[in-house]
């Protein structure tokens, strides 16, 4: 993909199965928004073979677009309009629309009903933008960084509703998030892009391994720190272990966190 000279995205090729919660993680400027952009048939490509539900996106029909929740990182809808107003102003637009106090339901904002949106707190607000994005029952749901600003218990319940969402109705969701934990908790199968390209695309446990860095050993010898970096540093431990003959002086073994690896990577790749 390109925006006049400045290729964007590369080589991106995805295939996201029916009932996935799918993540797009990156940091800033990788091409995100882009590419979600591209499935959603709001940006048109300048090249590359893409199907959404069947469809190529530049040209999808209204019946398509039906099928599809979109919830954007911000709404410029109308402050002064009620949960409830707006939920049954936009399932008009649909042939089957969920009831909007069941949907309010479900989304645990009964209480919230008939406040303005604008009197909504960040973590209530969001929870109506989701409210907003599957009122006309769509098959695909696209979150663009859904949590950003959520505290962690309201992330938390967050991902359980989406996760409901995807357990119980079968929806299909597509979520970008620059939050490396986000995906690790929410996701069936992550994609980190990087520069416009997939660095590393799979399951949380594929993910873990694929960024998975060195180790540092740390020990004292000779009255001097050494450092080893290695891959296996139970092995390491064992050989020095034997090489002391008994305890290590000051031995120390550090394994990176998945988010530094992640940050790794994204240096690495950047
Ligand atoms: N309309 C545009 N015209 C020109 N360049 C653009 C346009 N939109 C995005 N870009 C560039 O394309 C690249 C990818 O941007 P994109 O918004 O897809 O990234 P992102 O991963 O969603 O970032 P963020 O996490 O900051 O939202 C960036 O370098 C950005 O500057």
């Amino acid at each position: 993909m390109t925006y006049g000279a400045a290729e964007v995205l590369r080589g991106v090729d995805l295939e996201i199965e029916h009932g996935e919660i799918f993540t797009l993680l990156g940091p800033n400027g990788a091409g995100k928004t882009t590419t979600v952009e591209i499935l959603e048939g709001f940006r048109d490509r300048s090249s590359g073979e893409v199907s959404v539900l069947g469809t190529d996106p530049a040209r999808g029909t209204d019946a398509w677009r039906a099928q599809l929740g979109i919830v954007l990182q911000s709404w410029r809808d109308h402050p002064r309009w009620s949960a409830r107003d707006l939920l049954a102003h936009l399932g008009e637009f649909y042939d089957d629309p969920r009831d909007p106090d069941e949907l309010l339901g479900a989304l645990g904002l009964t209480a919230q009903a008939g406040q303005r949106a604008s009197r909504l707190s960040g973590g209530q607000r969001r929870r109506l933008d989701v409210a907003l994005g599957i009122v006309g029952r769509p098959r695909l749901l696209f979150l663009d960084e859904p949590t950003t600003g959520f505290d962690p218990e309201a992330r938390r319940e967050f991902h359980l509703l989406i996760r409901r969402l995807a357990a119980d109705e079968g929806i299909t969701v597509l979520l970008t998030t620059h939050d490396l934990a986000e995906a690790e908790k929410l996701a069936d199968r992550t994609a980190i892009l990087v520069g416009g390209e997939i660095a590393v695309c799979g399951t949380p446990s594929e993910l873990a391994r694929a960024v998975r860095a060195r180790s540092h050993v740390r020990w004292v010898e000779d009255g001097r720190e050494r450092v080893l970096t290695t891959e296996d540093p139970s092995q390491a431990a064992w050989e020095l272990h034997r090489r002391f003959d008994g305890p290590v002086p000051g031995l120390e073994i550090r394994r990176p966190s998945l988010e530094e690896n992640y940050l790794n990577l994204i240096g690495r790749a950047a």
